[in-house]
């Protein structure tokens, strides 16, 4: 159990870790810093925080500080918690991606603090604490980024809350993560958001909206997301995102041509190779059916 632990973004991400902290008695108090006062009040309401607090008054003693505001803003957050941040304090931040931020921060926390980037593989295409989940981690991934500095004793407490919170620590390089959700996660969102924007540009969109079925609604769900919090991922794994982008071209075009010449060994071929992945894939959502 952590004595005390600091979320500084109580949103979506940070309200859900508070819940899943609180409820499951993985911390003795938890306090949330967040600009967004209507939310913070939210938060407390909610049960995602024992109380609200402002850095300089709460950071000093914390066990745990998480970093859970959106990635645009982490660093400014983490300079400005640097001066309370006291000998023994485990850093760990939630964002989507890890690489130069991550080594950034390392240069900016003083010694004797311990800073391990973290991304749960879990979310929803709402901001805020009011769409919280207590369940959210229930089964996902949960990613640690160490370093070959990262104290054992550190690692070890932080994978412990990972399956406290119902979730799988899976430890990575940061590049090598980056590199992973580019694929994973980037590269999906882009094509969820240019699915409906292909369907906008067509002549009648109302009409063929009215038509949408579970083929569109499951692939498009996370077009329905904070365009910021995506400009921010997009455009800080940039590198990545335009590798995979390539990527998929490449496989968009085998299909293509299997199409335009009617090449039906082909086509089938690149459709089973993706059934017999997408089948083989245990579903771990449960929040998803009880909302
Ligand atoms: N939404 C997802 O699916 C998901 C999943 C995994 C990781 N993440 C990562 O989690 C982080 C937060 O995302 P979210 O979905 O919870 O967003 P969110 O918008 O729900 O929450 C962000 C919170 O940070 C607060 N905030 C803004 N500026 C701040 C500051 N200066 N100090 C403290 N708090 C501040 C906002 O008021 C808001 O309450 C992002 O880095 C994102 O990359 C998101
Ligand atoms: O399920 C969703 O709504 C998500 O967008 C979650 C998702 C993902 O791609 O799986 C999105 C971004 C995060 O960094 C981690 C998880």
């Amino acid at each position: 159990m952590f004595n005390k632990v600091v979320i500084a973004g109580v949103g979506l991400i940070g309200g859900s870790l508070g819940l899943a902290m609180i409820r499951r008695n993985l911390a003795r108090e938890v306090v949330g810093v967040d600009p967004a006062a209507e939310n913070l009040a939210l938060a407390e309401r909610l049960g995602a925080v024992h109380r609200a607090g402002v850095l300089a008054e709460v950071l000093p003693g914390a066990e745990l500080f998480i970093l859970a505001a959106p990635i645009g803003v982490t660093l400014g957050v983490l300079e400005m918690a640097i001066p309370y941040l006291t000998s023994g304090t485990i850093v760990t931040d939630v964002g989507s991606v890890k690489g130069r931020l991550l080594e950034r921060a390392r240069k900016m926390v003083p010694e004797g603090v311990y800073l391990v980037g973290g991304h749960p593989m879990a979310g929803l295409e709402v901001a805020g604490v009011a769409g919280a989940r207590e369940d959210l981690f229930e089964g996902a991934s949960y990613v640690l980024t160490p370093d070959p500095h990262t104290h054992p004793l550190v690692l070890d407490k932080l994978k412990k809350l990972i399956q406290g919170i119902g979730a799988n620590p899976v430890e990575m390089a940061a590049g090598d993560h980056d590199r992973a959700v580019a694929a994973i996660s980037h590269l999906p969102h882009l094509l969820a958001a240019t699915l409906v924007n292909t369907v906008t540009a067509e002549p009648n969109p109302d009409q063929l909206l009215k038509l949408a079925g579970g083929g569109f609604r499951d692939t498009t769900r996370i077009a329905a997301s904070n365009a910021s919090m995506w400009r921010d991922i997009l455009l800080t794994n940039r590198d990545r995102v335009l590798e995979t982008l390539r990527q998929f071209r490449g496989q968009l075009e085998e299909m293509e041509q299997a199409i335009e010449n009617f090449d039906s060994q082909q086509l089938v071929y690149g459709l089973e190779r993706a059934r017999n992945v997408r089948a083989a894939l245990p579903e771990n959502r449960t929040y998803l059916k009880k909302r």
